[in-house]
């Protein structure tokens, strides 16, 4: 099964190739999704998730850099961000709270924001997802967890520095409530101190790849593009491997 390592193709460097070999324990975090679907926690669906949480402060580029990935490699773009702010617009009963929340550059309860990107996975047809600002705290982490009952396969970190991310917020011009110098502080003292540890955590399971968030929007992309080129690389016949594996856990289950 774990054959796949070699598999890889030669036209990555040997460096790159240890590298995504050693991350290549995410693919046992995809056991536990399957036990989660056997308990019904996900509708099971024909293809094993592949998870990767985008990270990085206010204005880092993640949702720029998301649509790139989602072009690129056919990934469902899933932006807490968004999610929380069609929730305000469709003045649903936790609307008022959180759009508070998002004024004053806090997080909003986790299990409001896992509940919602839990209903676009569910009625996703896609298998890859790209979530996108989350998880933002400990608490987003562990509840995601909990809930959805799958670890990320790639976490994505776009490391910029804070006068940056302040010029590109003031200049975003979407019209958003927390696109202000006053909330911009608190989002960042809120990165500092409730987002950092979440990056760290994934730095010491072996998951993080940390991009320079500063340059030209496509020449961060090409920071980008190898570590997903990797991941296409693995043979679509080990993954059907791994598939029928999984299936036997699951009658084993029952
Ligand atoms: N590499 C870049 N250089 C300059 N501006 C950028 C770059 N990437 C994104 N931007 C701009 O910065 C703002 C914030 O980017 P966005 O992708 O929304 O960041 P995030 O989702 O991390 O808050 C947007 O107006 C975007 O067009
Ligand atoms: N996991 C999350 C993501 C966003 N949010 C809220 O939504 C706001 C906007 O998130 P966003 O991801 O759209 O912001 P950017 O980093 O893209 O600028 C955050 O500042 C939080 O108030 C949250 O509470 N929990
Ligand atoms: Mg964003």
């Amino acid at each position: 099964m774990w054959r796949r390592v070699a598999s890889l193709s030669s036209s990555i460097s040997s460096s790159f190739l240890a590298q995504t070999a050693s991350r290549l324990n995410t693919w046992e975090s995809l056991t536990t999704g399957i036990a989660q679907q056997a308990k019904g926690v996900i509708a099971p669906k024909e293809k094993t998730p592949f998870i990767t949480f985008v990270l990085g402060g206010p204005g880092s580029g993640k949702g720029t850099q998301c649509i790139k990935i989602v072009e690129t490699f056919g990934f469902a773009h899933l932006s807490a961000g968004d999610l929380l702010r069609r929730e305000i617009a469709s003045k649903s009963a936790d609307g008022a709270m959180i759009l508070n929340t998002i004024k004053e550059g806090k997080i909003v309860p986790s299990q409001v924001t896992v509940k919602l990107i839990q209903k676009e996975m569910e009625l996703s047809d896609n298998h890859k997802f790209l979530i996108d600002g989350f998880p933002r705290t400990e608490e987003n982490r562990v509840s995601f967890e909990q809930i959805i009952g799958v670890e990320p396969n790639v976490v994505l970190f776009f490391d910029c520095p804070e006068e940056e991310m302040v010029k590109r917020v003031l200049n975003r011009n979407e019209g958003r409530v927390d696109d202000n110098l006053e909330t911009i502080k608190k989002r960042l003292t809120v990165f500092q101190a409730l987002s950092l540890p979440v990056i760290n955590y994934y730095s010491e399971k072996g998951k993080l790849y940390t991009i320079k968030a500063i340059g030209t929007e496509d020449e961060i992309f090409e920071q980008v593009r190898p570590i997903f080129a990797a991941f296409e690389a693995i043979p679509l016949n080990t993954r059907w491997n791994w598939n029928i594996s999984a299936l036997v856990v699951v009658i084993d289950m029952s």
